[in-house]
């Protein structure tokens, strides 16, 4: 049976159930580099980075440089665990980048058409699935192989990016819809979030992936009338270089990296991926690691007070950026609901849920990367993925139900070696039950946090007329959405874009 989350948060010291997992790289051996000191680095990557602001390697980018462009060579497949904010994009975006830069098939095509650098493209679901299409495929242009028999090729719409980035959702959208999309001459497999991504099923995407890249070059080439080969398909050459353990498999292989910021030990789950003689790459000792500068406070509070303590936490905050976590969109609405009754708050804030419209969660979102919205509430849907400039402070207004939940939503701040604190509301009860989860993480230690009990008082009396609109508030929306016809927000939107 599948475990969830939690059970698999074993104690410390428990024993890794994979061989492989046993004796990690440490990354945190390695120190940072500075750009220019990375050997091998293409001079053309080297002034990218200058001007996006890249002086220096973080150790995690340094240690999967080594493993993959470096003397490591990309033998094994790459597991990375590493905190939230330690750089792990660039940790396999670069390696990629500069790998696929040489690749042999690439000359082929810059040979034959006029494409001379590598292109990115993204399946997402941000924009309509017809716009991506067109992005991302290309139509076949009559004379391009003058020298074949027209009869004997058929001439197919192909894929026109080099690296494409993908959900599952939308990925398995094009495989199944999308005509030339292909993934035949995939090289490399990244899975970002890999915990969550082997969670969800979506559609057995992970599968489906892995079968139609297992096929390569074997299926097509062109044939004249008499069987005689004219012309292999452009595949690519995926690897060259020594090769290990191969038995019967087929060469060159499709090389992984796998990354995640608590990544999972159950062998079940990474089996699905089909592990190439994995190497991990952890940091530290412990398999779960906070930010070294993330400052971890508890507030134990009742919770019929919990929304006037938070007031008091924002208000000294000082309309600071901060991102409140909730345990459902229900008690984030609810939350958000009730502050807009209370007068004068000297803070923005702002409800961001899947209940709403993906278009007023992106205006949301790029307000509160503005600084015109200095609070946003939401569910753990905040926790992944988003990156904000600046995000001094993550709330826990309820408790993270696991350590996993805890590092990625904590994980907001604190990210790229700046400092940053994390404030978790506690009911009494539950404050062991807390400080036992933290524990499995390095660097836990959780200082108490109080607020002053009488700028609490001083809301109360506000406070009641509040809840009082409150319910009114919440009662008239569910008349609303009682009556025939009433349609929710993102109703429509949910039902066309499956699983992004
Ligand atoms: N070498 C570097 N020098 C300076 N900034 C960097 C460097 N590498 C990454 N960053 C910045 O650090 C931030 C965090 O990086 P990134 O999002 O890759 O972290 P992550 O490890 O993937 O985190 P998460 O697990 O939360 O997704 C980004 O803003 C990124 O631009």
């Amino acid at each position: 049976m599948a475990r969830k989350e939690g059970e698999e948060d074993g104690a410390p010291s428990r024993v890794p159930h994979l061989p492989w997992m046993r004796n990690p790289v440490d990354i945190e051996s390695f120190s940072g580099c500075p750009v220019e000191h990375l050997p091998r680095l293409d001079p053309r990557l080297v002034k990218a980075l200058d001007r996006m602001g890249i002086e220096s390697f973080f150790p995690v980018q340094v240690a999967s440089w080594l493993e993959t462009v470096g003397p490591g060579a990309f033998e094994r497949d790459i597991c990375i665990n590493s905190p939230t904010g330690s750089g792990k994009t660039l940790a396999y975006a670069l390696p990629i980048v500069q790998m696929l830069s040489t690749r042999k098939v690439k000359e082929v095509f810059d040979g034959i058409a006029p494409v001379v650098s590598l292109s990115v493209g993204s399946a997402v679901g941000q924009s309509s699935i017809a716009d991506e299409v067109s992005d991302l495929i290309e139509n076949p242009k009559q004379g391009l192989y003058p020298t074949l028999d027209e009869e004997c090729v058929r001439m197919e719409p192909q894929t026109k990016v080099d690296i494409l980035v993908a959900t599952p959702g939308r990925l398995m959208d094009h495989i199944n819809m999308t005509k030339g999309f292909s993934l035949e001459h995939l090289q490399y497999l990244v899975v970002d979030e890999t915990d969550r991504m082997l969670r969800e099923a979506y559609q057995s995407w992970l599968p489906t992936v892995i079968q139609l890249t297992r096929s390569t070059n074997q299926n097509h080439s062109w044939s004249d009338m008499n069987g005689k080969t004219l012309l292999h398909p452009l595949t690519t050459i995926r690897r060259s270089g020594a090769e290990r353990g191969f038995k019967g498999k087929c060469f060159p292989r499709l090389a992984k990296i796998i990354l995640s910021a608590t990544l999972t030990q159950d062998p079940s789950k990474l089996s699905q991926l089909e592990l190439h003689h994995p190497l991990l790459l952890n940091s530290g000792k412990k398999r779960y690691r906070i930010p070294t500068k993330l400052q971890s406070y508890k507030l134990v509070c009742k919770s019929n007070l919990k929304p006037l303590s938070l007031i008091v936490l924002l208000q000294e905050l000082r309309g600071e950026k901060c991102l409140v976590f909730t345990l459902s969109v229900e008690s984030s609405h609810r939350l958000s609901t009730l502050l807009e009754f209370f007068e004068d708050l000297p803070f923005k804030f702002s409800e961001y849920s899947r209940l709403q419209r993906e278009s007023t969660r992106r205006k949301t979102l790029d307000a509160f990367k503005e600084g015109k919205i200095d609070v946003l509430i939401g569910t753990d849907r905040m926790a992944r993925g988003i990156h904000i400039d600046g995000l001094k402070y993550v709330i826990n207004y309820d408790m993270p139900p696991y350590v996993k939940t805890y590092i990625h939503r904590a994980g907001r701040t604190a990210r790229a070696g700046e400092a940053g604190s994390c404030f978790t509301f506690l009911r009494k009860h539950e404050v062991k039950a807390f400080d036992k989860m933290l524990k499995k993480a390095d660097n836990s230690s959780c200082s108490l946090h109080s607020l002053p009990e009488e700028s609490v008082e001083t809301l109360r009396p506000v406070f009641s007329s509040a809840l009082k609109k409150l319910e009114e508030s919440l009662e008239s929306e569910a008349t609303k959405k009682s009556k025939p016809g009433y349609k929710a927000p993102n109703a429509s939107k949910r039902k066309r874009t499956i699983h992004t």
